[in-house]
């Protein structure tokens, strides 16, 4: 994916108080429009921060500067790791309705936009539920909903499954590949869960201690193994699985398989290279 940056961020260093150590260091980082990008480290490392400066929500205060932030206000979404503290609805109309009424949307455009964005996050008929009274999943999309109501160019999303349980995770990440497929959001998200990110993003970076590590295509990132381990990020068993069995001259020369069905790929095109080769051995006897 390539040509003009929809965002990118230059040189960009960020102290939460004058005289402390930076949170975020001489930071670079440039988004597509359309891709899915990750940010893992370690609690700490500054993924929240660079989240709320993506956004604009971090003061333009910083040694830095923002080369081609040309967003207007609302056009980056931004859903936090607790959706509840989001929420000022009292019902999950009310809460998507309110940043339609503060762009000056009809009751009818109101109306109508409510019932797109629910449908697209699978809450058709929620409407007049409190928010507060949701599993967590289901508050995730409701605070994603919210979100996109006014249809920001950008979605980020810090930490979005660190409170759910596995169904309302998985619920969340079938939403955003959704988002992507269908409505070919840009989307940014932090998270530990590395397994889904793998699956999900087009590209991740690393931070550490405010550093930018790593900003590699996602099966790249991957195949960093030892650098992840020692940055306390957990390596997804498929993919320390496929390094072994390239290592042993089991797997050759295929790109890493990050998913199980992409494993079960790569050993189908081994299986039937084997075979051909069988055949044609077969044929010159
Ligand atoms: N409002 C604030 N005022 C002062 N320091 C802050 C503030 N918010 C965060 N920090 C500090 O900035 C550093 C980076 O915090 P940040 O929340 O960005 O990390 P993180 O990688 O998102 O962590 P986690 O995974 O635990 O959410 C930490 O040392 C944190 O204590």
């Amino acid at each position: 994916m390539t040509g003009q940056p929809i965002l990118s961020l230059s040189d960009v260093s960020w102290s939460y108080e004058e005289g402390q150590a930076p949170v975020l260091r001489q930071l670079h980082l440039q988004l597509q429009a359309g891709e899915a990008v990750g940010v893992v480290g370690r609690s700490g490392s500054g993924k929240t921060t660079l989240l709320l400066t993506l956004a604009g929500l971090i003061p333009a205060n910083y040694a830095g500067s923002f080369a081609g932030q040309r967003l207007a206000a609302g056009e980056i979404g931004i859903v936090f790791q607790d959706p509840e503290t989001q929420f000022i609805g009292l019902t999950v109309e009310e809460e998507i309705a309110f940043s339609l009424e503060n762009k000056g949307y009809s009751d009818q455009q109101i109306e109508r936009r409510i019932e797109e964005v629910l449908q697209l996050v699978g809450l058709q008929g929620f409407e007049a539920r409190s928010p507060f009274e949701l599993s967590g999943g289901e508050k995730q999309r409701v605070a994603i909903a919210s979100a996109l109501a006014v249809s920001p160019q950008i979605l980020i999303l810090d930490e979005p499954t660190s409170e759910l349980d596995p169904k309302g995770a998985a619920e969340v990440f079938q939403l955003l590949h959704r988002l992507r497929r269908e409505e070919k959001m840009t989307i940014v998200v932090s998270s530990h869960a590395t397994e889904e990110l793998a699956r999900f993003c087009d590209r991740v970076v690393l931070l550490s201690e405010g550093d930018l590590r790593l900003d590699l295509p996602t099966a790249s990132f991957f195949q960093q193994i030892g650098l992840l381990e020692q940055e306390g990020i957990f390596v997804p068993d498929m993919i320390k699985l496929h390094h072994w069995l390239t290592e042993q001259g089991q797997l050759q020369a295929e790109p890493t398989s990050l998913t199980v069905e992409e494993m079960i790929a790569a050993f189908q095109r081994m299986e039937e290279q084997r075979r051909g080769r069988h055949e044609r051995l077969n044929h010159s006897l």
